[in-house]
C-alpha cells in the first residue's frame, strides 16, 4: 500500500465498477492525492472525491486499474501505452478480453492481472477472483490482492480459463439476487402486501439469509432444512422452486451458460 501511495494509482473508466471499488479505497484510508483518474464523463460523485481527474498521469504509477468497458478498449487502452512493458501493473476488471489480447495492445513484457470484482465492493463485501501473467512478480501480486482485499475477499486462480465461470457466478451474481429480491417483492406484492412493505421484506430476507449463510456453522443445504417444517408451508414453496426441470437449478444452469457464452464472443 506504501508503494502505491507513493508512486499513485490510476484509473481508466470510472464508471459503476471503478466508483464501487474507488469507494471502498477511499473509505479505507487510500488519499485522494494518490490516485488519477482518466473518464471522460466523471460522476459528480467522483469529481467531488479530490482525486485528479483527466490531468497528467504520474510517471510510474503503481498499479493502473483498467475499468472500462470490453466494447471501449481498443479505443481507451492505447492512450495508456507508454506505461506498458514497464513495472507498472495493469490490473483489469474488464470481462472477457483476454491477458494475450492486453499483451498486445500494451506490450509482451506488460504485468496484467485480470481481476473480476463484483460491486458490493462499494461496502467492502465484493468478492473479486485474479489471475495473472509471467510478468507479474509474486510482491506485485500481492501488492494487487491486498488491495482488492480492502474492498472484500479475494480468491487466486490457477489458471486463467477459470475466470469466465467465475464472472457469471460472482462477478454477475449480485445482479442476479437483486432480481430476485425484485422477484419477491413482486410476489408479495400480488400476494397482498403493499409495495413499500414486500420490498423491505424481500430486502431483509434477502440480506439476513446471505448473512447468515456466510457466518453459519452450517450450509446452505441444512439452513434451507432448518426453515422447512416438515408438512409446513415452505415444502410447498420449494416443490415448485427445486423442480428437476423447470426450478432454480436448471434455470441458473441456463442463465450462468448465457453469460458465459456472452463472455466468449466479449473476447
Ligand atoms: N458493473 C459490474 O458489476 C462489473 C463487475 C465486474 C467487472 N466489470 C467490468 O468493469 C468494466 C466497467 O463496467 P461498468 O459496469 O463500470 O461500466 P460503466 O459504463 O458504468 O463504466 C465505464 C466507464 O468508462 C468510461 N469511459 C468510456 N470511454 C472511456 C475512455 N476512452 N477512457 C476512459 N474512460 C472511458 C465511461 O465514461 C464510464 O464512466 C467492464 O469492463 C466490466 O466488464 C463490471
Ligand atoms: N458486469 C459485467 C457485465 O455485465 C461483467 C460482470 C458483471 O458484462
Amino acid at each position: 500500500m506504501d508503494d502505491l501511495k507513493t508512486r499513485g494509482l490510476v484509473l481508466l473508466g470510472c464508471g459503476k465498477m471503478g466508483s464501487a471499488m474507488l469507494k471502498g479505497w477511499l473509505a479505507g484510508g487510500l488519499p485522494p492525492s494518490s490516485v488519477t483518474v482518466l473518464d471522460p464523463h466523471p460522476s459528480e460523485w467522483l469529481q467531488s472525491t479530490g482525486v485528479a481527474l483527466n490531468t497528467d498521469l504520474p510517471a510510474n504509477p503503481a498499479i493502473v486499474l483498467v475499468a472500462v468497458k470490453p466494447q471501449m478498449m481498443g479505443d481507451a487502452l492505447p492512450t495508456l501505452q507508454k506505461l506498458g512493458n514497464g513495472d507498472t501493473v495493469f490490473l483489469t476488471v474488464a470481462a472477457g478480453i483476454s491477458i494475450a489480447t492486453y499483451e498486445t495492445m500494451l506490450g509482451a513484457d506488460t504485468p496484467i492481472i485480470r481481476a473480476m470484482p463484483n460491486t458490493p465492493a462499494a461496502i467492502g463485501r465484493g468478492i473479486t477472483g485474479i489471475v495473472g501473467n509471467v510478468k507479474v512478480s509474486g510482491a506485485a501480486l500481492d501488492m494487487a490482492e491486498g488491495l482488492l482485499k480492502a474492498v472484500g475477499q479475494v480468491v487466486r486462480l490457477d489458471t486463467e480459463a477459470q475466470i469466465r465461470p467465475l464472472t457469471a457466478i460472482s462477478g454477475c451474481g449480485p445482479a442476479y439476487v437483486f432480481h430476485l429480491i425484485e422477484a419477491m417483492a413482486l410476489a408479495g406484492e400480488k400476494a397482498g402486501l403493499s409495495a413499500d412493505m414486500a420490498m423491505q421484506l424481500a430486502k431483509a430476507t434477502v440480506g439476513g439469509a446471505g448473512q447468515l449463510a456466510e457466518d453459519s456453522d452450517e450450509g446452505p443445504a441444512q439452513l434451507r432444512i432448518n426453515v422447512t417444517s416438515p408438512g409446513g408451508v415452505t415444502a410447498e414453496a420449494l416443490r415448485v422452486l427445486m423442480d428437476e426441470t423447470d426450478g432454480f437449478v436448471p434455470l441458473m444452469e441456463r442463465a450462468v451458460a448465457a453469460a458465459i457464452t456472452r463472455d466468449e464472443e466479449l473476447a
